[in-house]
């Protein structure tokens, strides 16, 4: 299977520190990849370079071929990021209509768009007004319009309800099956289990790049938050 996104030997630093050290890793096509990673461990910054939002010390990252950020790119990737990005003050509907009208696209598709994140019921609703949760599927409706070939999606499921986690996770596993790429970052670790393939990071290193079935393996336990600390041990050599 071939890599919608190559990443060499990443250097970042932010303020003056390095926050990525020296970051190898691949995203395979039409799959769902997680990346996970406790607090501060650099996932967002991994996301960044990778959208081409952010400035690079040292290392390569392609994306669909091109060099991460280039003008190819633009219609090709959507990025959801933590703060939700849709327009406060027009409501969900007129939002996605927007988005929708800057890829050519009509109404049709923005009224999907929104059913397919849950919000039928709310697409009259100013997104200023919805939960944390509502605006955050918000901003994932307008990042699918135009069905990007990836997807990057940076937290996407905090504050959503259990049911609405589970259909999340089935609409990218639908989006991957029809050929998107999804990388999709969380420090939840009951949602690693969910995806064909794990990113693990820790301090800016990647610890783990593989499925959940082989890291179970490697790790000899069933339970993933687990096999995490037990790749975090082995590395760090401290005694399990
Ligand atoms: N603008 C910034 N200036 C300086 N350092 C930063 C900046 N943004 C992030 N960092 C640092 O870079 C490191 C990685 O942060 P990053 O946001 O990539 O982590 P993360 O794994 O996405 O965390 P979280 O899960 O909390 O979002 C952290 O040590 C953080 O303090």
């Amino acid at each position: 299977m071939s890599s919608a996104v190559e990443v060499r030997d990443l250097v970042v630093e932010r303020g003056k520190r390095a926050v990525l050290h020296g970051v190898s890793c691949d995203v395979r096509e039409a799959s769902v990849t997680g990346l996970l990673g406790p607090s501060g461990s650099g996932k967002t910054t991994l996301i960044r370079a990778i959208v081409g939002a952010q400035l690079v010390r040292s290392g390569t990252v392609t994306v669909l071929g091109e060099a991460a950020g280039s003008a190819a790119l633009r219609r090709t990737v959507g990025y959801v990021t933590q703060a939700p990005s849709v327009y406060a003050d027009l409501s969900v509907r007129e939002n996605a209509r927007y988005f929708a009208s800057l890829h050519g696209l009509g109404a049709a598709d923005a009224e999907r768009a929104v059913a397919d994140v849950g919000l039928a019921g709310a697409a009259a609703q100013l997104v200023g007004n919805l939960s944390g949760g509502q605006r955050s599927r918000a901003s994932l409706a307008c990042a699918m319009i135009g069905e990007p070939r990836l997807l990057v999606l940076d937290e996407p499921t905090v504050g959503q309800d259990p049911v609405l986690r589970a259909d999340l996770w089935a609409k990218f596993h639908a989006l991957a099956d029809a050929g998107t790429t999804l990388l999709v970052s969380s420090h939840v670790m009951d949602e690693a289990g969910r995806c064909d393939r794990l990113l693990l990071l820790r301090d800016g290193r990647l610890i783990g790049d593989d499925t959940p079935a082989a890291i179970r393996a490697e790790a000899g336990t069933e339970d993933l938050e687990e096999a995490f600390l037990r790749l975090i041990r082995d590395r760090e050599g401290v005694a399990a």
